[in-house]
């Protein structure tokens, strides 16, 4: 099939946006990779290497950094929002002023607003003039930067309330080394991708410990529960957790060295305290803000949610990992699949 060339602005030039901006450069599309650093943004210009999110690749020269959002903007129909959930509202403020015509926003951004509890897609369609917005899109799962920009075998799903903009995003980005998916539930997309963050810094926390690994199989499946048991709530498919953007996420990002929050997990575990470990990343860690949403959505829904309150007291409580650990494992006994068959119940298939 004939892929359709399109001039296309990726917002933010993180580790994210400059991998996606690699992948849509394969793709022979026109790609304008926009950041709010003009020192780096000339650096990528005149070196076609983005030294501080991805020290080790060499970018096309098709690739060209802009600092400017009206000439970024100018004349694209499509945009990759690529910068981290809390700078999400200011930047798409930025943007309005700059743009005319409705279009596309791509997020692929992973995290939920605290306070407003709303989804990424959600906080789009909040500050968009609906006039501007012709679809949002999320793209989402299993993919770490440091090696979709090697172009190493990746698989991810796309999701929208039109399955139209989905399948459009899907053949922008789809090739041989980027496998595209569809799903038409955004809700359970976009909260598996946020929520799977909670259990990475989780497990990161019991490596830090020096647990092993009977630890991490048990957060990575009891933590897909309670993902699962609120986001069913919050009306996602529970089919959606069992896919890339659920249990292959969530997979990748407990057990890769190359995930910002199994490292910010690991330094919490080994006796770090939250700010200094946030200083010591100088890359985003979204589970510590999306855990705060996640316990105030659990509150919402009445949904237990224990690995994420037993972090939400490391995180803003001062608990220590050990004895929330210890909490964990000598909680009340109860049946295994007892959510699952409450669900299933619920939706009236059993
Ligand atoms: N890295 C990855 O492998 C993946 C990341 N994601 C998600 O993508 C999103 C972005 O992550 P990632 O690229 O890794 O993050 P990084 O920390 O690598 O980069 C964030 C980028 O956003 C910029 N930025 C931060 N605040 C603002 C702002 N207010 N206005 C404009 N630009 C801003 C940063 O600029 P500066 O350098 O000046 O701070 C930087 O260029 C996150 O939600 C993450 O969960 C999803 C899948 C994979
Ligand atoms: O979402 C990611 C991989 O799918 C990136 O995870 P981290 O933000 O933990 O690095």
């Amino acid at each position: 099939m004939q892929i359709q060339k399109e001039k296309i602005a990726v917002i933010g030039a993180g580790s994210w946006g400059t991998a996606l901006s690699l992948v849509l450069a394969d793709n022979d599309h026109e790609v304008r990779l926009w950041g709010h650093n003009r020192d780096q943004i000339s650096e990528i210009n005149a070196t076609h290497m983005n030294k501080k999110y991805l020290p080790e690749i060499i970018l096309p020269e098709t690739i060209v950094g802009y600092d400017s959002l009206e000439e970024v903007l100018k004349e694209v129909n499509t945009i990759i929002l690529a910068v981290p959930t809390k700078a999400i509202r200011e930047v798409i403020k930025k943007m309005i002023p700059f743009l005319e015509n409705p279009l596309t926003i791509v997020h692929v951004s992973k995290g939920i607003e605290p306070d407003t509890l709303m989804r990424i897609s959600e906080m789009i369609e909040d500050e968009m003039p609906e006039s501007l917005l012709q679809d949002v899109v999320v793209l989402s799962g299993p993919s770490h930067a440091e090696e979709v920009s090697l172009r190493q075998p990746t698989t991810v799903t796309v999701s929208s309330k039109s399955m139209e903009a989905a399948e459009r995003v899907q053949d922008l980005f789809i090739n041989q080394h980027f496998r595209v998916y569809t799903n038409p539930d955004i809700i359970g997309v976009e909260v598996g991708g946020a929520l799977k963050n909670i259990i990475a810094l989780a497990a990161g926390i019991t490596d830090g410990l020096g647990y092993g690994d009977n630890a991490k199989a048990a957060l990575i499946t009891r933590g897909l529960a309670e993902i699962a048991r609120l986001g069913t709530k919050m009306g996602a498919s529970p089919l959606t957790f069992s896919g890339l953007t659920g249990i292959g996420d969530l997979i990748v990002t407990s057990t890769s060295v190359h995930s910002r929050n199994w490292r910010a997990g690991n330094l919490l575990g080994k006796g770090q305290n939250l700010d200094e470990v946030l200083e010591n990343m100088g890359m985003v860690v979204e589970g510590v803000r999306t855990t705060k949403a996640a316990y105030q959505l659990a509150e919402k829904y009445g949904v237990k949610m224990p690995i994420t309150t037993a972090l939400y007291n490391v995180l803003f409580n001062h608990a220590k990992p050990k004895d929330e650990v210890d909490l964990l494992m000598t909680r009340v006994k109860t049946h295994e699949m007892e959510d699952l068959a409450n669900v299933l119940v619920e939706k009236g298939l059993e």
